[in-house]
Parts: structure tokens; sequence; C-alpha cells
């Protein structure tokens, strides 16, 4: 089974461009949740530009699911707010200060050691790893060795290449997902996964573990509201 975690940096972003509570990112995460999302995803950013580190408490006093939270483990802040917060699972993700999204993988090779300091910190206190890695073998290889539990697969590439030719654009994710279930690897997967592209991909990938939507899913509740776009994702991944 794969489960559905709903990113919901967006609803902050237009919660913050007016400064007040509107949309309530505390409710909408209760309704995903109510509305069968089986975990929340959250990427706080240094800037705070969405999520803030506020919301990630608030967030942890009610997330019933899974709580996941995103971000960049080379700022301190980022790592002492997981550490403090306790999520049920944390993903690390290579960011550059003033990214406007996430663009690329770990590089497990080079970044091998870091890595395996890193991950045994939030290991120690019980959080389940997911490194961010784009879809090449010789990373997820790599990845097996850092002590991560999982890897999230950047789909970013496969979402792009899906509309040209979807058998072109799943084959490296299709031979990074055997890689990594040979390692004993969870997989997880997300960026620009969409109502179009993402049961292609699920079936294709039938050790995925979760996905993790946000930007698709939230545009997609505009038109059809939060509880029908929800359950719309959900039937793309049985
Ligand atoms: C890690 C990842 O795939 C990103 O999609 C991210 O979680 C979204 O972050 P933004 O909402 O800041 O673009
Ligand atoms: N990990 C990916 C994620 O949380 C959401 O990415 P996107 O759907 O906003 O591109």
């Amino acid at each position: 089974m794969t489960r559905l975690s709903v990113n919901i940096n967006k609803i902050a972003t237009l919660r913050n461009s007016r400064g007040g509570n509107n949309p309530d990112l505390i409710q909408v995460a209760k309704d995903c949740e109510g509305f069968g999302a089986q975990g929340i995803t959250v990427h706080p950013r240094p800037d705070e530009r969405h999520i803030r580190y506020n919301d990630v408490y608030e967030l942890k006093k009610i997330v019933t699911t899974e709580f996941n939270i995103e971000g960049n483990c080379q700022e301190q802040k980022f790592v002492d707010l997981v550490l403090a917060v306790k999520p049920e699972q944390v993903t690390l993700v290579p960011d550059a200060l003033g990214q406007i999204t996430s663009n690329h993988g770990w590089d497990t090779i080079k970044n091998q050691d870091y890595l395996k300091e890193i991950i045994s910190v939030f290991k120690k206190e019980s959080i389940r790893v997911s490194i961010f890695v784009d879809p090449i073998v010789e990373m997820v290889e790599a990845a097996a060795t850092t002590g991560t539990d999982r890897i999230e697969l950047y789909t970013e590439a496969y979402a792009h290449g899906y509309a040209q030719n979807k058998e072109q654009a799943i084959a490296p994710y299709v031979k990074a997902a055997e890689a990594a279930q040979k390692a004993g690897l969870g997989i997880n997967a997300g960026h620009d996964l969409d109502l179009e592209n993402l049961k292609y991909f699920s079936d294709n990938i039938p050790a995925l573990d979760e996905v993790s939507i946000g930007h698709a899913l939230i545009s997609d509740a505009l038109y059809y509201g939060l509880e029908n776009t929800i359950q719309m994702y959900l039937r793309q991944l049985v």
C-alpha cells in the first residue's frame, strides 16, 4: 500500500500572504487527515516563507497520522527543530540557501561520512530517516550504507518527461527502486506528482511506500475542493 502524505506548505504560503490566520493551517492539517490523507508533510525553510518553525510545534500536537518534516539538515536550526518535535519521519534534502524549491538529491557518495553522522543523530531519537535522491542506481546503493531507512525519489524529471514519453520517463525510477529494494530500503517519492502522472508512477513502482504531494494537490483543491481532491489522489494509488 502506498500512503499519501499531503504537503501543506502552500496553505502556509496563502496564509502568510495576508499576515492573519486564514486559511488556518492547523485546521487544514486536521481536515486532510479527516478526508483520508495518511500523512502530513511540511518543509520549513530558513526564511520561513511558508511553514514557520512554530507551525511545526503546533502541528506536532494535532497530527495523528504520519508527520514528515523535510528540510536541510546542514542548518542547525532544522536539526534542533526535528529533534525537539520528534516526528515519525524526517526527510533530508540538500537545499541551497534561497532556493525556490528543491531541485536535486543528495550525492550520497561524496557526502557518505556526513550523512552517516547526521542520520545517526536522528536514529538515536527513533526518528525514521529518508533521504532525497535522484533516480541514479549508484546514489541509491550508496544511500543504503548511510544508515537511512528510506530514500525519497526526486520525481521532477519524471513529472516533466511524462507528457513526452512516459516509458522513458519512468525507466530510471524503476531501476532506482529495484536497487533500493535489493538494498532493503523503503521507497518514498515526491515533487511535481499530480493527477496526470501519479497512477503510472505508482503502477510501475509497486514497492512505493509513500508519496508526498503539495503543489498540484492544493492547486487541484481550488477546483475540486480539498475532500474530493484527496479522494481523487488516493484513487490513483490503488
Ligand atoms: C523535497 C521536495 O520534493 C519539495 O517538493 C518540497 O518539499 C517542496 O518544497 P516547497 O514547497 O518549498 O517548494
Ligand atoms: N517531497 C515532495 C513534497 O512534499 C511535495 O512536492 P510538490 O508536490 O509540492 O512538488
